[in-house]
């Protein structure tokens, strides 16, 4: 089912329900700060599996003890939709269980 882009209106409704979150160079992006490298790993692949389960997929970088993700939507052109923010909520509500900050 294709996905509509949203307003930029609708984007700044979303963004103020995530802190943490923002907008950079037209894509959805957060960084988490982990304990170590191991618990960063962990959540890379927590992640890898919501992200199969939605089939929305972002950018994730792992670095020593931080993840970081940036997304949009490629069939909208990239644009920001509906499932990047959906994307954004279900990674916010694993983050917590992993010692993200
Ligand atoms: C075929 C598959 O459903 C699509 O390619 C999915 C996969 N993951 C995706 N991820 C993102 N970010 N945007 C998409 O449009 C997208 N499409």
């Amino acid at each position: 089912m294709p996905v509509e882009p949203l307003s930029q209106k609708e984007i700044e409704d979303r963004l103020a329900e995530l802190p943490g979150w923002s907008v950079d160079d037209g894509r959805l992006t957060r960084s988490y700060r982990l304990g170590d490298h191991f618990a960063a790993t962990a959540m890379v692949v927590h992640i890898a599996q919501v992200q199969q389960e939605l089939d929305h997929h972002s950018d994730l970088t792992l670095g020593y003890n931080t993840v970081a993700l940036a997304v949009h939507t490629h069939s909208a052109g990239g644009a920001l939709t509906e499932k990047d923010f959906q994307l954004a909520q279900r990674v916010d509500a694993l983050a917590a269980g992993h010692g993200a900050q």
